[in-house]
């Protein structure tokens, strides 16, 4: 699904992160490190966000470098602290990304209704809290058909009922939509006991498999 080739990271000479080569297999990987090990660095990276020295391949045929656009519309993410234009209101958000990823719009309501978004979806943004603006995001990343969801840090600032309908988000895209996931997470994932979550630990500027 996921390939590295040659991939490293530097801000400003100095590495944070380093795969020679490695294959990520279809699936949901919990990444976990401990502060500034590189986690959100990697998540920025495979979003095309941040620039890199190597490749990354998708699918074995997009290649990051050299299709960035084909390679970024199959690949969502939700920063761990998302920032939005406050004068924006949530369903200007979505109509934005469902264009984008060219995905119809009445496929975004199922997400907006599961997380009782709907009273305030139509509010500018400056008026959202931490905790709305982070399940805004979170549609965001699950809108079109993403080949890869990259969520970091999704669990901080979510109330538990929505923390239990992002699971089942997870779930249902993984099994219907054959979905893969990264997560960047501090905290215990509880994942469908169904799913197998693949661990992968940062630390040294090097991947290892964990767990
Ligand atoms: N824009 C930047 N410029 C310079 N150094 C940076 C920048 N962003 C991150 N770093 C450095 O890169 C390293 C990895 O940071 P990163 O934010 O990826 O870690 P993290 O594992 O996500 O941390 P946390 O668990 O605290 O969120 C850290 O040493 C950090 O200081």
């Amino acid at each position: 699904m996921l390939q590295f080739e040659r991939y490293s990271k530097s801000y400003s000479g100095r590495l944070v992160l380093k795969i020679d080569r490695l294959t990520l297999e279809p699936g949901i990987y919990w990444i976990k490190g401990v502060n500034g090990s590189g986690k959100s660095t990697f998540l920025k990276t495979i979003a095309g966000l941040l620039p890199i020295e190597g490749d990354i391949l998708l699918n074995d045929t997009l290649h990051l470098k050299e299709q960035p656009v084909a390679f970024r519309r199959i690949v969502n993410f939700a920063e761990a602290e998302p920032i939005f234009p406050g004068f924006l209101t949530g369903m200007e958000m979505i109509r934005l990304f469902a264009s984008a990823k060219g995905a119809p719009l009445n496929t975004t309501s199922h997400y907006i209704e599961s997380m009782s978004m709907a009273h305030y979806i139509n509010e500018p943004l400056v008026t959202y809290s931490s905790g709305m603006l982070k399940k805004l995001s979170l549609v965001l990343a699950f809108i079109g058909e993403p080949t890869l969801i990259l969520l970091d840090e999704p669990l901080i600032t979510m109330d538990t009922a929505s923390l239990a309908i992002l699971y089942t988000w997870i779930t249902e895209k993984h099994a219907n939509g054959k979905t893969s996931f990264l997560l960047s997470s501090h905290q215990e994932l509880s994942v469908n006991t169904s799913i197998t979550l693949k661990e992968i630990l940062i630390a040294d500027q090097t991947l290892t498999f964990a767990g």
